[in-house]
């Protein structure tokens, strides 16, 4: 952790995250092809994009708010390690997650290295509109596969959360920006339970279809296995090109690198 002020390196230790919480999100080209089943080394893809969400998904469920220098230095940190994608903050609104109020700070304070990619979460016109005056260059929608996932979350049904997320994509094209869609509860949902993969790929489908140009399936609470994933992504690998998917594994029941 190098120079990280010692009350990061306490409450938030990089490799506890990580042992804790596996913030992961790879693409999966080529990763259901049947001729890969015989070796499970063979046809692995050549390259693989790691997305790094520890200063987003990861502090936003840190009970501690970390200072705002910190979350900088975490991630001008983060920036050095040869990561190509790191997930900043989110625009979403302070009463709902306080973790992430000072979103525009974080934006403004860091240091954007040459090539890497500096991502936010912008639920709706209003947090697309603070993030570009931010500096944000990249932004992602977040719907979810569970309708009361999706109310709970963000206070609004999925037929209603596809409509703010078209204008954010639409207004996000104008400006070139480039926009990843999410869809959380994509093999569980704390409120409903199973999931069916016939729904993933109708809520990926629309998101990929708006201009979303990577779909990144969540597992938000980590109750997938790999036969889950594997009867997931073939559903929505028949819509949408694996090389624009990607999945994102919480490992709350230590299964996430196995679903990966
Ligand atoms: C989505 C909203 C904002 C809707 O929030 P709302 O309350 O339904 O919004 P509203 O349009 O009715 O407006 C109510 C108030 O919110 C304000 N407001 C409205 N929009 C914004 C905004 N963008 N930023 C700041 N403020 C905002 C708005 O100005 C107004 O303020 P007031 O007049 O009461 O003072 C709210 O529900 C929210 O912030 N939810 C939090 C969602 C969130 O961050 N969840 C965690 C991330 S998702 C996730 O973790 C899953 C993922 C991505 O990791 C994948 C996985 O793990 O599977």
């Amino acid at each position: 952790m190098g120079n990280v002020p010692s009350a990061v390196k306490h409450c938030l230790s990089y490799q506890q995250l990580l042992r804790e919480h596996l913030w992961i999100a790879d693409s999966v080209p080529g990763a259901l092809d049947p001729a890969q089943e015989a070796s499970p080394l063979s046809g692995l893809p050549e390259y693989v994009k790691i997305v790094e969400v520890g200063p987003r998904d990861g502090l936003q469920n840190e009970k501690v708010i970390v200072p705002t220098d910190i979350k900088i230095e975490f991630i001008n940190q983060l920036s050095q390690t040869g990561l190509s994608v790191i997930e900043v903050t989110s625009f979403v609104s302070s009463k709902w997650v306080p973790q992430m109020a000072d979103h525009t700070e974080v934006m403004k304070g860091i240091r954007q290295y040459p090539g890497v990619r500096y991502p936010v979460l912008t639920p709706n016109l209003q947090g697309f509109h603070r993030a570009v005056a931010a500096g944000a260059t990249e932004i992602s929608v977040f719907g979810a596969a569970s309708e009361s996932f999706s109310k709970k979350n963000i206070n609004c049904s999925i037929e209603e959360s596809m409509e703010k997320f078209e204008e954010v994509v639409k207004s996000a094209r104008h400006l070139n920006i480039p926009a990843r869609g999410y869809v959380s509860c994509a093999l569980g949902c704390p409120y409903e339970g199973s999931i069916t993969p016939q729904k993933v790929t109708e809520v990926s489908k629309r998101l990929y279809g708006m201009g979303c140009y990577e779909i990144s399936l969540g597992d938000t609470i980590g109750v997938g296995t790999p036969g889950s994933m594997r009867r997931m992504l073939e559903s929505v690998i028949k819509e949408i090109p694996p090389t624009a998917l990607a999945v994102h594994c919480h490992d709350t029941y230590g299964q996430a690198l196995a679903n990966i």
